[in-house]
């Protein structure tokens, strides 16, 4: 240690002579010119790439096209971008980064799904991987060689295990009753639909994950979870703002955290090793093991219990067993809960859709029980109102996280360079008027086979929510399975409709275009009317909702453990915690 500082004070005791010898003008035109030639040869090879790459804006020195990005909603400016230079994709750079922008289903479908072994990858992300969780999460982990490649396919596996395809059969009665329940909140307490679907949302993947329920809106498990994911989701928008500035500059990340670029941040990367969902997980598998074993066989296990046994055979450590699990809250809870909120905006705009869902369910369902997964195949118009949901205002509206090309890859004869961020701008996909005529009117008919309103799509689905390819969203068929039995039963109990003004009686109408700013994006709060829709609907709910509260008695159960306090109780140096203000937006807060 001496001998090191001993040779750091003689190194800088010369370069100090050297500079006096040399005089200080002279050094310091020396450093501007070195300056000014790394700067030129940066441009020169920003310039060469751009050359190369498909069309974008042009490009200035170190900034790129960054002072061009509007202040909201970037996806819509990239879908104007895309028009102008009649692309179907365009490079933006944003500082030093080319990103390219793919604004077409065709396109997308040609990069993501027939290249999909070369863009399974995620770029070199710094606020969202590397200040986050990084290579120990499946959502932003990179492939740059076959270990990592070997990892991330035991990630995919591992999440499969927990909600693959065949797996989430299993998980319908979990969706079912608490759907039952979600048709029971919305009668009692209508003015707090928001906060119900929310408790919904958290409380399937909290059931499926550690196998607890989350029985009230108030359980901070929920507000908690869903703000740190929309802070999440806003500091991945591309924007001008100081933290997008880290991607330009990663080095601008080594920094103690006071430095002006970490604003906006909050805890990121701060955890000191102490995992909340490993410790949560932890004690799921205690509380389960304490069940007798008759409660257990009505409970599919816990995930988290899965996970723990495979732990060994996988080499998995804490952070990447907490990683997993947290998924399951981060990638689950905001997405699910932000899609049922925009099935609520479109009933109050779009009414006529929701008659001719109702009508159909009358004839097929009647009153006296619910819809069930059993009944699609006689509910077409049903099953188009689900797709259309999905479609209309889809919640990841830039498709989540970009990928990015393990090697250089060429599309239409421009160049996609490895590393390079690709990001399909799912607003524009899903806005093609090619594809979605009047794309803003929520039509269900877009999805009935033989009907004139219907286009040719790529892929089996005819929307592109869940994202494409390797990296498509892993609780896909766990979502759609949830849309699709909430947003039918809902539809059959309930007219939601425009609030009325209480003095004049006047309807409220509401903006199909005020949403978020996020990358998971949901409707501004608005109000609107649910009223069940008869007397023996009325019966019907509360027949089935008290039913499915007893039925899922058993996940019952309290955490000890809260995330707000948790990092304080590890004694960790934290600055504040997100949380949701009146307006459903992310505010840091001193934590007492
Ligand atoms: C409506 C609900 C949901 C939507 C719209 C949605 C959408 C997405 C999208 C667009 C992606 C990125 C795909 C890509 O990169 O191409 C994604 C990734 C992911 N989603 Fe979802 N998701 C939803 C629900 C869920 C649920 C319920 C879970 C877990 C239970 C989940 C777990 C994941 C995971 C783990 C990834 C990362 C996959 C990877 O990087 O390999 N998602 N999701």
């Amino acid at each position: 240690m001496l001998s090191e500082r001993l040779i750091d004070s003689l190194a800088l005791a010369k370069v100090q002579a050297a500079i006096t010898d040399f005089g200080t003008l002279n050094v310091l035109l020396t450093l501007l010119a070195i300056a000014a030639t790394a700067v030129t040869a940066d441009y020169a090879h920003m310039l060469y790439l751009r050359s190369k790459m498909p069309p974008g804006p042009f490009p200035l020195p170190i900034i790129g096209n960054t002072f061009l990005l509007p202040e909201n909603k970037p996806w819509i400016y990239f879908e104007e971008l895309s028009r102008k230079y009649n692309t179907p994709l365009i490079t933006f750079w944003i500082g030093r980064n080319p990103t390219v922008w793919i604004n077409d289903a065709w396109c997308a479908h040609e990069i993501f799904e027939k290249k999909a072994q070369v863009y399974a990858s995620r770029p070199r992300m710094v606020v969202f991987g590397e200040l986050g969780t990084g290579q120990a999460n499946l959502v932003t982990m990179r492939i740059r060689s076959n270990e990592e490649r070997d990892r991330w396919r035991i990630h995919r596996k591992l999440m499969h295990l927990g909600v693959g395809t065949q797996t989430v059969r299993g998980y319908r009665n979990i969706q079912n009753n608490e759907s039952k329940v979600v048709a029971l909140d919305f009668l009692r307490e209508p003015t707090e639909y928001v906060k119900h679907l929310e408790r919904y949302a958290t409380s399937v993947v909290s059931i499926i994950a550690f196998g607890r329920r989350v029985a009230s809106f108030n359980d901070p498990i929920i507000t908690e979870v869903i703000a740190l994911m929309q802070l999440a989701a806003d500091l991945n928008v591309p924007g001008k703002s100081f933290p997008m500035l880290l991607e330009t500059f990663p080095i601008l990340a080594k920094f103690p955290r006071s430095m002006p670029w970490f604003k906006g941040l909050g805890t990121r990367g701060q955890k000191g090793g102490h995992y909340f969902f490993h410790t949560l997980a932890q004690e799921a598998v205690e509380h389960f093991d304490q069940k007798p074993p008759s409660v257990q066989a009505e409970m599919p296990t816990p995930y988290v219990k899965t996970l723990f046994s495979e732990a060994e055979k996988y080499n998995l450590p804490t952070n990447e067993l907490s990683g997993l699990t947290g998924n399951l809250f981060g990638a689950g809870s905001d997405t699910s809960s932000s899609t049922l909120i925009t099935f609520v905006l479109a009933c109050c705009a779009f009414p006529e859709t929701v008659r001719k869902a109702q009508a159909e369910l009358d004839a097929v369902i009647g009153a006296s029980r619910s819809p069930h997964w059993d009944d699609a195949p006689q509910l077409p118009y049903m099953n188009a109102f689900v797709k259309e949901v999905l479609r209309w205002r889809s919640v990841a509206i830039i498709g989540g996280q970009p990928h990015s090309p393990t090697q250089d890859d060429m599309y239409n004869g421009w160049l996609i360079p490895a590393g390079s961020w690709v990001q399909g701008n799912v607003w524009a996909i899903h806005h093609h008027e090619r594809e979605f005529p009047d794309p803003d009117r929520f039509l269900p008919d877009r999805y009935l086979d033989g009907n004139d309103h219907k286009r040719p799509f790529p892929g089996d689905r005819g929307y592109m929510t869940f994202g494409w390819g390797r990296r498509v969203c892993s609780g896909q068929a766990l979502a759609e399975q949830g849309t699709w039995i909430t947003v039918a039963r809902l539809v059959w109990a309930f007219n939601i409709t425009k609030a009325r003004d209480p003095a004049t009686g006047a309807e409220i109408d509401v903006d199909i275009f005020a949403y978020t700013n996020g990358l998971n994006m949901r409707p501004l709060p608005f109000p609107c009317d649910i009223k069940p829709r008869s007397d023996e609907i009325r019966a019907t709910i509360i027949r089935e909702g008290e039913q499915a509260l007893q039925d899922l008695g058993v996940h019952d159960g309290e955490s000890k453990y809260r995330m707000s306090t948790f990092y304080q109780q590890q004694k960790r140096k934290l600055d504040g915690e997100p949380v949701l203000d009146e307006n459903g937006n992310v505010k840091i807060v001193k934590v007492k």
